[in-house]
């Protein structure tokens, strides 16, 4: 095992987004007065600041003083008393130990970390020193939100992501010279471990993108340096995260980062690994000597690090990740998002992978490519992909299970989940291989035939069908496996059954009919009779049979040489059999471990294998199609559907019920444009309330992130160039808790939109513009729309309410009009949900709030006051607009108000109403004077 390098002083404060560390008890002057155990509680408590205490005695963990406070009240649990510190009662409470995950996923769940201390040596021996003494305990691990490894702590279709957060100073990294301009001068590198399965990533990222970087990642926990973390600039961030750890910031020391890696890798350089930046090193450092510090020097079974580029991904930001509800939906369930209407897959491991894909789409249209290959091959295989279903569905959690025996948790059915994973990894491999198949899937299979099949042999000899759940508990081991274990045993069982008869021999001497042979661990073995039946054990002959040893209520107990000597031997047998079978599992972890690698990499490929069956069964089910993703800028989707919405419909309304409504979307770049490179086009959308405009929009979002993610897609076709970015705003949330309001986070949003969409990227803008006045909303809507068409050039899809902007695209050449029909049939409207070419003509939003069940009186008044409004000709105004206002594209290209030009002549007749102005004090004004003052104005206005 891998001595641990020395870890940084741990960080003072825990959780900061949920809760304070609590602080230790001090021992105080009066040290007398302190028990011996409770100067070791508070010595350990002291060297464990940030967290709480989960001190064993016996089979419960207690937690003592600020710790049970803080811990009855997050569990519910009640508090006690236990003894006096410095006069004052000391609070206590106690989980038991065969309770204790339950508790500690809460405590997590809650912000809390937790240092779990242990026994480390049996009772007897501190009785040896003396009777006073405290039997040894220490920290065993500190238990964080993102050094979870148990199935009952963690989310089996989640990953657990411990990452940490390292920055340079711009020019020490290598992508310093980058500078686009937003950066802060400074690189950044995230790295990410999940020690619950062993995958270990590294990438860089720059302060821009480092929000959208960790919306995609869902760190279960961010480790960062002290000096990030107090930054006023991050706070809100962090509050968007579960738990965020700052340390130190030696922990982020530059010099000692290779060394500590290498040293943790057991390797001499980490040449062999790949180049790193500088900030990627740091950041792959401070995770494994977290890692390090948490486990107290187990090693989990980390992959070396893989080093992602920061452009692989498609970029995502968190507020279009909550919009397009990818992972889950806006109220945060699961069901009802993106990834539960598409997840087909069978296992733990392939769910996680399948999130992870969706999370992060490709860019490059090689990798797509492959992935897409390997799915269609099991579209068109039915055969292979039943099978490979059926299979996979009988495969464990195997990267779980690795972790799990690499920090020495593990009990038999881990081991065994290795064996039968290994096992039907095999028998997947053997059928993958039977045909010719694509990379993607024979490169899966040559993984998982990678693995010495000696071991899941041995692991099927050595383990018996039905596993207890902890070792300790013996009894896991197959009859067969051992020789000398199997005659132990015999031993162990024969003499049980010598108890049984000796208990039948005391019955038939003593005619004590209800004489019974217990045992308990107190008094080992003894006989045990009612009070009337034990004066006849205690008269002769009996009685120098039979030594008392203890009177209990309605009971006496006795024992015997006999029953003394056979306690020995079951005992020494028991013992002896149990310590055989640790030997055994010992020996079993080793041959595991020597192919953790190995083992690591079979469990990837099971889980790309169930993804890509997942993905080609939803593909026939619900008669998705390839899409092509190419390097262009095309975006053309024939009969393309919302892969949520219309799984609901079938849901809610039976295959009778009206079914979803494909629409076309072409986005793609004009051909054979003139003088600009070609950019892609914007459809404005336009049409009642209710009639699917977010659909469309999101649907045809979701299609990229589909395609770009290697599933086949909602569509009759599609055909798009890669999408880099994608932006979406959708619908409007106040964002309290950051005191903004509903108008300010989209307008916070679009201006990130504005900022950083490029022609590569895919806008989505649902209604901008909405939340405030009309004409304010209408014209920051025209202006961003013909930022996006001029200054962006990106595809883009743009639904309004705001009719008037139609007429925009008489100006913008790659603006089209479309519009979502609606049937109006005896004044009801119908909605057809058909996206057609042109502008809607009219709103139905009166039609739309008669169907919410309006009462007929406010519905009629309304109609009444709109025929006064329409009277009044809205359009006319964006007409003139049109007319008068210059081209966006000029005013883009005039020179910023500041710049130096010609000195101006000064105006006579402004300077002459400023004049004027200033002799006016509008506070000693009467109404009457004010008036003539203003009529004064106008006429020195007009220059007399
Ligand atoms: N293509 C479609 N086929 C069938 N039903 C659809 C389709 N698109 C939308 N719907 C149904 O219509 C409902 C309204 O759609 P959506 O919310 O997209 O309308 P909208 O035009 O954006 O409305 P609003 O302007 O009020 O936000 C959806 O909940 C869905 O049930």
């Amino acid at each position: 095992m891998n001595k641990p390098a020395p870890a940084a002083a741990p960080a003072a404060a825990a959780a900061p987004a949920a809760a304070p560390g609590p602080a230790a008890p001090k021992a105080g002057g009066d040290a007398e007065r302190v028990t011996p155990m409770m100067a070791q509680y508070i010595e350990i408590k002291t060297a464990n600041p940030g967290s709480l205490l989960f001190y064993r005695m016996g089979d419960f963990y207690e937690l003592f003083f600020e710790d049970a406070e803080l811990a009855a009240r997050a569990l519910g649990i009640v508090l006690t008393k236990r003894g006096k510190h410095q006069g004052e009662d000391i609070p206590m409470c106690g989980v038991p130990v065969e309770r204790a995950e339950e508790y500690l996923n809460r405590l997590i769940v809650a912000g809390y970390r937790v240092a779990v201390c242990e026994q480390i040596e049996d009772p007897a021996e501190a009785k040896k020193r003396g009777p006073k003494s405290v039997v040894k305990r220490d920290v065993i691990r500190l238990v964080t939100p993102g050094t979870l490894t148990e199935d009952a702590l963690l989310d089996a279709r989640r990953d657990n992501v411990l990452a940490s957060l390292a920055r340079v100073k711009g020019g020490e990294g290598e992508d310093a010279g980058r500078g686009d301009g937003r950066g802060d001068g400074y690189v950044y590198a995230l790295a990410l471990a999940d020690i619950s399965t062993g995958s270990f990533r590294v990438t860089e990222t720059d302060a821009a993108r480092l929000a959208a970087d960790l919306a995609r990642i869902e760190p279960a926990e961010l480790l960062v340096a002290d000096a990030i973390y107090d930054e006023p600039a991050f706070k809100a961030l962090w509050r968007t995260l579960p738990a965020v750890t700052p340390l130190p910031k030696e922990s982020f020391d530059g010099a000692g980062a290779e060394r500590r890696l290498a040293g943790f890798f057991q390797v001499a350089t980490l040449e062999a690994f790949g180049s790193f930046s500088r900030a990627e090193l740091i950041a792959a450092a401070a995770v494994v000597a977290y890692i390090e510090r948490t486990q107290l020097g187990a090693r989990p079974p980390l992959s070396r690090p893989q080093r992602e580029a920061s452009s692989a991904a498609m970029v995502i930001d968190p507020a279009t990740r909550a919009n397009l509800e990818i992972l889950r939906t806006t109220t945060g369930d699961r069901a009802g998002s993106l990834c539960a209407a598409v997840d087909r897959t069978v296992t733990s491991a392939g769910a996680r992978l399948l999130a992870r894909r969706l999370a992060e789409p490709l860019t490059d249209p090689v990798a797509i490519a492959g992935r897409l290959d390997a799915v269609e091959h099991l579209v068109e295989e039915t055969g292979l992909r039943g099978a490979l279903r059926e299979r996979l569905a009988g495969a464990p959690d195997l990267a779980r299970a690795l972790s799990r025996i690499a920090l020495g948790r593990a009990g038999p059915r881990d081991l065994a989940a290795i064996g039968r994973g290994l096992r039907e990894g095999l028998e997947i491999a053997r059928r993958i291989a039977a045909s010719p198949a694509p990379a993607e899937l024979t490169e899966a299979a040559r993984r998982l035939g990678a693995v010495d099949p000696a071991l899941a042999v041995t692991l099927h000899a050595a383990l018996d069908d039905e596993l207890p759940l902890n070792r300790r508990d013996g009894g896991f081991t197959r009859p067969g496996h051992s020789d000398e274990l199997d005659a132990t045993r015999a031993l162990r069982d024969e003499s049980r059954r010598v108890v049984a008869a000796l208990e039948r021999r005391y019955v038939e001497e003593t005619g004590v009919r209800a004489l019974k042979i217990r045992h308990n661990a107190v008094l080992g073995y003894y006989v045990e009779v009612s009070q009337q039946n034990a004066d006849r054990l205690r008269e002769p002959p009996f009685d120098v049979v039979f030594v008392h040893r203890q009177t209990m209520a309605g009971a006496m107990r006795f024992t015997s040489i006999e029953l003394a000597e056979l306690e020995a031997r079951i005992a020494s047998a028991g013992e002896r059999a149990l310590a055989f079978e640790q030997r055994i599992f010992d020996q079993l972890v080793v041959a595991v471990m020597e192919q953790a690698d190995a083992i690591r990499a079979c469990a990837e490929a099971l889980a790309v294998i169930d993804v890509t069956a997942g993905l080609a069964k939803l593909a026939v089910d619900e008669g998705h199609v390839r899409p092509e993703v190419n390097d262009g800028l095309d975006f053309a989707i024939e009969g393309g559907r919302h892969p949520v919405v219309e799984q609901a419909l079938r849901r809610d309304h039976g295959a009778s019920g009206g079914p979803f409504v494909a629409n076309d979307c072409d986005l793609s770049a004009p051909v054979g444009g003139k003088g600009k490179p070609p950019s892609g086009r914007i459809w404005l959308v336009t049409g009642p309330n209710m009639a699917g405009k977010s659909t469309f929009l999101r649907q045809n979002a979701l299609i990229a992130i589909l395609a770009q993610a290697g599933s086949f897609v909602p569509a009759t076709s599609a055909r798009l160039g890669v999408v880099d970015r994608l932006f979406s705003r959708v619908g409007a949330a106040d964002d309290l808790a950051r005191g903004r309001s509903t108008f300010m986070v989209e307008m916070v949003e679009t201006a990130a939109i504005l900022n950083q969409a490029t022609e590569r990227s895919l806008v989505i803008l649902d209604e901008i513009g909405r939340g405030t006045a009309t004409f304010d909303g209408l014209s920051i809507a025209w202006a961003s729309l013909e930022h996006l068409h001029e200054v962006n050039r990106c595809r883009g899809l743009f639904a309004t309410h705001f009719h008037e902007l139609t007429a925009l695209s008489q100006r913008l050449p790659r603006l089209v009009n479309a519009t979502v029909k609606v049937k109006e049939w005896e004044g009801e409207v119908i909605f057809l949900h058909e996206v057609v070419p042109g502008a809607a003509d009219r709103s139905y939003g009166i039609q739309v709030a008669k169907l919410a069940g309006l009462p007929p009186m406010v519905v009629a008044r309304a109609r009444a006051v709109l025929t006064e409004l329409e009277n009044a000709d809205r359009a006319a105004p964006a007409q003139r607009i049109l007319d008068d206002l210059p081209l966006f594209a000029a005013i883009n290209r005039a020179p910023p108000p500041a710049a130096p030009g010609p000195i101006v002549k000064a105006d006579p007749v402004a300077e002459a109403v400023k004049a004027a102005l200033s002799g006016l004090n509008p506070d000693e004004m009467t109404p009457r004077e004010a008036l003539e003052a203003l009529y004064r104005l106008k006429g020195v206005a007009r220059g007399g």
